[in-house]
């Protein structure tokens, strides 16, 4: 008697994961991050954010809408933007702040109510030589002071040519993966470095080879459960004639845009979310 009950209640609870799970793509709300880099001008942004308040987007039972203004604007764009909308810095120090010239540390970020950083972007490896392990560091320190990170990874034109992108995103994964346990509030941006700012974007085929490999790889290598809830999402040219083919790609859990976050097509781009419904 015992036991048959909890066998059903295990086919119960698995059903209703299962129905979860097929409504709204294994439970992965769809993510869209505006990366708005090194631009803009007080009145620039101001702009930018009148038009995003005035946008007619799904629902934050839908999307997730992230963006990500230079530093000194942060504090004027989380105070104007609307509610359902949420703030990210580009960047943080990797440990407690103190003496270091020039850097921001995470616990000013929360300090100022941002909860999201970007951390590990090309752009930062590539100009200021940011190393993979340094990169899990800076991860693992914003998430042990509350912050939730926009974790950056991606090959080059020379690697992807040379049939080596798997194994670079697999250790750029891996120098994340063994500085923390709990992956909650991470989410994995796939960026094609050959793909940033070029037009060059990735084809949906391509987008959805590198995201389910790379979900094959945690779950191998830090969980099932991983594997299944962790967003990964897209970054690289994306626009808003090209969002939608790249949304229906089964391991696309959304975006982290540059240029186009800046212009009215971004929310087209947010639209892109309702592809998964
Ligand atoms: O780097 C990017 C987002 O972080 C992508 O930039 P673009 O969308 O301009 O290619």
């Amino acid at each position: 008697m015992v036991d048959g009950f909890v066998g059903s209640w295990n086919e119960v609870s698995s059903l209703l994961r299962f129905n979860r799970n097929k409504n709204h793509n294994m439970g992965r709300k769809f993510f869209i991050g505006g990366n708005w880099k090194c631009n803009g001008t007080t009145e620039e942004v101001k702009k930018i954010v009148t038009s995003l308040n005035e946008a007619k987007v799904p629902g934050e039972d839908v999307v997730e809408v992230v963006v990500s203004p230079p530093y000194v604007f942060l504090p004027v764009v989380k105070s104007l933007l609307r509610p359902d909308f949420h703030v990210s810095a580009q960047n943080c120090w990797v440990r407690k702040g103190g003496a270091y010239t020039g850097e921001v540390s995470a616990e000013m970020l929360v300090n100022l109510a941002i909860p999201w950083v970007i951390i590990g972007h090309s752009e930062r490896r590539q100009l200021l030589n940011e190393s993979n392990e340094f990169v899990g560091d800076k991860v693992a320190y914003a998430l042990s002071q509350g912050l939730k990170v926009i974790a950056c990874i991606g090959e080059t034109l020379e690697q992807r040519e040379a049939g080596t992108t798997m194994t670079v995103v697999a250790e750029q994964t891996k120098a994340i993966a063994a500085k923390i346990s709990n992956w909650d509030n991470v989410v994995l941006a796939y960026e094609p470095v050959w793909a940033i700012g070029t037009g060059k974007v990735a084809t949906p085929a391509q987008a959805q080879e590198v995201h389910a490999d790379l979900r094959k790889w945690i779950h191998a290598n830090v969980s099932a459960e991983v594997a299944a809830s962790v967003r990964i999402i897209y970054g690289g040219s994306v626009n808003g004639g090209n969002c939608k083919e790249l949304a229906a790609q089964p391991d696309v859990d959304g975006f982290l845009v540059g240029g186009a976050s800046l212009k009215p097509e971004f929310v087209d781009i947010i639209n892109s979310a309702t592809v998964k419904n």
